[in-house]
C-alpha cells in the first residue's frame, strides 16, 4: 500500500505543487490521479519513487517512509511508465524490455526470455523484438514501455500519462490491455492522467486534484460521478457525467416493457390502433427481427410481410446501461431491445426507463 501522509512539495521558486496531500493507494488496485494541467499529479507520482522528495510530510510504501530507502533499491520494486514510452533509441526492443533484468545481473538468456514473455503478454508481435524503437508505431512503443516496466515483476507500477500521445483508437486498446493485464497481475498501480474518461475507466479509485495540489475528492468512479464533492469536481467531470455514470449501472437495474414486443405471426389488424409508435417484432424463437412502425401497418396479414427498421440490443446480464443507451441510438424507435445470453428478447428499454434507473441508482442527483 502507498500512503501519502500530509505531503507538501514546495519547489525552490516557492511554487507549492502539492499541498498537504493525504491519501492511500491500496495494494493490488489502480488509483488514478486526475486533474487539470499543473495540479501536481506528476509531482505527487514522482514522490513515490523519489525522483522528487517531499518538503513536508511522508510518503510510505507498506508503512516504510520512502526517504529511508536508497533510490536504486526503491526503484527495483517500482516500474515506471511515461508518455512517449521513453525507450532507449539505440537498443533493440527485446533489450529495452530486458534493461532492468540486465541491471539486476540476470544472465542474458534469462533476461531475454523474460523480455519475450512480457512482449507477448502486452500483446506485441514477437517479430518486432529485433527492431529499434523508431521502427515501431506510437502504440507499439507504449506497449514496450509497459513490458519494460514489468520486467523485474515489481509490485508497484507508476504510470504518468502513458497513453496520452497516441490516437483515440489505439488508446482504447491500450487501456483495455492494461485492465486485462491487471486482472492477471494485481499490481499496485498509480496512474496519472488529465483525462476524466480514462480515469473512470481504469481507476478502482480516482483522486481528483485541483491546482495548488489540493485533493478535491477521492472515490470509486461510480460514487465520483454520482456524488461530486463540490462545484470544481462537478465541472471537471463535465456535462456528460450522466452518460458516463451509465457505465457503472448494471443492466438489471432498468425496467423492461414486455408489452412492446410482438411475435412476427401476429395479425396487423389488432395492432393498428395501439398508441405506441413502434413495436419490436420477434421471430418464433423470441429473437428480435426489427422495429415495425404502427402507423405504417397494413390492414390485413401478419407482421411477416411488414418492412422492419434496424434495432440495437443489449445483454442485461453482461452489459451496463451505457450499452443500452448505445443500443437506443441504433434504433429509430429510440428504444433498445434487452436480450438474454441466448439472444432472446426479454423486453424493451425506453429512454424514460433509462433515466429512471439512473435516478434511482444515484439517489436522484444527476444534473
Ligand atoms: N522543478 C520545478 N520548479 C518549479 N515549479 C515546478 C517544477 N516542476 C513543476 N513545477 C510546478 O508545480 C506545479 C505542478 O506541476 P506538475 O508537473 O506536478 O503538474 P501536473 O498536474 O502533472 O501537470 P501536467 O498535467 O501539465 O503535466 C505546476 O505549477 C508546475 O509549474
Amino acid at each position: 500500500m502507498i500512503t501519502f501522509d500530509e505531503v507538501t512539495k514546495r519547489y525552490a521558486d516557492g511554487t507549492v505543487a502539492v499541498d498537504r496531500l493525504t491519501l492511500e493507494a491500496p495494494t493490488g488496485e489502480i488509483t488514478v490521479f486526475v486533474g487539470p494541467s499543473g495540479c501536481g499529479k506528476t509531482t505527487s507520482l514522482r514522490m513515490i519513487n523519489r525522483m522528487i522528495d517531499p518538503s513536508e510530510g511522508r510518503v510510505l510504501l507498506d508503512g516504510v517512509d520512502v526517504t529511508t530507502i536508497d533510490p536504486p533499491t526503491l526503484r527495483r520494486g517500482i516500474g515506471y511508465v511515461i508518455q512517449q514510452a521513453g525507450l532507449f533509441p539505440h537498443r533493440k526492443i527485446v533489450d529495452n524490455v530486458a534493461t532492468v533484468p540486465y541491471l539486476l545481473g540476470w544472465d542474458k538468456k534469462k533476461a531475454r526470455d523474460r523480455a519475450m514473455e512480457l512482449l507477448e503478454r502486452v500483446g506485441l508481435d514477437l517479430k518486432l523484438a529485433g527492431r529499434y524503437p523508431f521502427q515501431l508505431s506510437g502504440g507499439q512503443q507504449q506497449r514496450v514501455g509497459v513490458a519494460r516496466a514489468l520486467a523485474a515483476d515489481p509490485p508497484v507500477l507508476l504510470m504518468d500519462e502513458p497513453f496520452s500521445a497516441v490516437d483515440p483508437v489505439v488508446r482504447t486498446s491500450l487501456q483495455e490491455e492494461l485492465l486485462r493485464l491487471q486482472a492477471e497481475l494485481n499490481k499496485t498501480i498509480v496512474f496519472v492522467t488529465h483525462d476524466i474518461d480514462e480515469a473512470v475507466k481504469l481507476g478502482d479509485r480516482v483522486a481528483v486534484l485541483r491546482v495548488g495540489g489540493h485533493l478535491a475528492q477521492l472515490d470509486d468512479p461510480a460514487t465520483l460521478l454520482s456524488r461530486p464533492a463540490d462545484d470544481f469536481v462537478r465541472e471537471f467531470l463535465g456535462r456528460d457525467r450522466g452518460i458516463r455514470r451509465l457505465s457503472f449501472v448494471s443492466g438489471h437495474e432498468v425496467g423492461l416493457r414486455a408489452d412492446l414486443t410482438v411475435p412476427v405471426s401476429t395479425e396487423t389488424a389488432g395492432l393498428r390502433d395501439t398508441a405506441e409508435p413502434w413495436l419490436a417484432v420477434l421471430d418464433e424463437d423470441g429473437r428480435p427481427l426489427g422495429w415495425a412502425r404502427t402507423d405504417d401497418l397494413p390492414a390485413s396479414g401478419t407482421l411477416a410481410g411488414v418492412p422492419l427498421a434496424p434495432y440495437g440490443t443489449f445483454d442485461r446480464g453482461r452489459d451496463s446501461l451505457r450499452a443500452a443507451l448505445d443500443a437506443t441510438l441504433l434504433s429509430p424507435s429510440g428504444c433498445a431491445i434487452a436480450v438474454d445470453d441466448a439472444g432472446r428478447a426479454e423486453g424493451v428499454v425506453t429512454r424514460e426507463a433509462l433515466s429512471e434507473a439512473l435516478d434511482r441508482v444515484a439517489g436522484g442527483a444527476h444534473a
